[in-house]
């Protein structure tokens, strides 16, 4: 078991969603979303396809401008003081494209630089990042001929340069073979041991209640439960209590054709 224990901190929220509201072409795909992520903790957000995660993460670090609601990141608002807010996160998108005609190397050196580090801070952390990561081998490989699991870890790694107080990533397992997805868990887990705050969008209900100590359920752009990961799940696994919230698996039985 590696969940870290997080230390209640008096301070404003880590993160904290207030009545998001996002449509697409008049379809609601957050429609109200209020969360308020502590400062210290290691948090879950999960949720069926389609239920408004990347949505509601997207409007939450300023990459996506919300109908109506707000976020704020650590006190600060994403939306009336953006340049703030983005120094105080680490970002990992879900399907966002990178500078991927650069090399591992050279977009770390790209992500330093762009944020403001000396040349010798930005070479430092990008050696550390390429070790941590096991990139070293591929640091001058273009990122265009990474591999995905290759590029969500140079994405996150990226994502850490500038050394941010809360990091809220999309699906930042996806892709990963085993030993890089345990690399990942011990550098967050450490991240989150030394006072910061993850957020992590997730399909995989195990690693979420292994790692994480609170949990959003999501479904259908609304919070269906949140709070401590014990207390959401409620003695039954984590998986069993998403499928009793979200409801069972669809129907199946149109697809006998398929059936040999
Ligand atoms: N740019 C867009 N234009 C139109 N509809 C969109 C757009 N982005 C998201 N949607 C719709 O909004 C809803 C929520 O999508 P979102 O990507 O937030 O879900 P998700 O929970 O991240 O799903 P998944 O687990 O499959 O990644 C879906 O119905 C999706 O089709």
């Amino acid at each position: 078991m590696d969940r870290p224990h997080p230390t209640p901190s008096p301070g404003p929220s880590a993160l904290s969603l207030r009545g998001l509201v996002k449509a697409f072409d008049g379809k609601l795909a957050v429609n109200g979303i209020s969360l308020e992520v502590p400062t210290g903790s290691f948090y879950g957000l999960v949720g069926p396809n389609g239920a408004g995660k990347t949505t509601t993460l997207s409007m939450a670090t300023g990459l996506l401008r919300p109908d109506a609601g707000s976020a704020a990141v650590l006190g600060v608002d994403v939306w009336a003081d953006p340049l703030a807010a983005k120094r105080l996160l680490g970002v990992l998108p879900d399907g966002v494209r990178l500078f991927d005609r650069l090399s591992g190397e050279q977009l770390l050196t790209y992500s330093g630089l762009l944020r403001g580090l000396d040349r010798a801070t930005v070479a430092q952390r990008t050696r550390d990042l390429l070790e941590a990561f096991d990139l070293a081998a591929d640091a001058r490989t273009l990122v265009v001929d990474y591999s995905a699991g290759m590029t969500k870890k140079i994405a996150l790694a990226a994502s850490l340069v500038h050394a941010p107080k809360v990091l809220v990533l999309d699906e930042p397992f996806e892709s990963v073979d085993p030993v890089s997805a345990a690399s990942i868990r011990a550098i967050l887990s450490g991240f989150v041991r030394s006072g910061g705050t993850v957020v992590v969008s997730s399909h995989v209900m195990d690693l979420v209640q292994r790692m994480c100590d609170h949990v959003a359920v999501v479904a259908q752009g609304r919070v269906l439960a949140a709070g401590t990961v014990d207390g959401v799940r409620a003695g039954a696994s984590l998986e069993e209590r998403f499928v009793e919230l979200v409801g069972g698996p669809g129907r199946t039985e149109g697809l006998t054709w398929l059936h040999t």
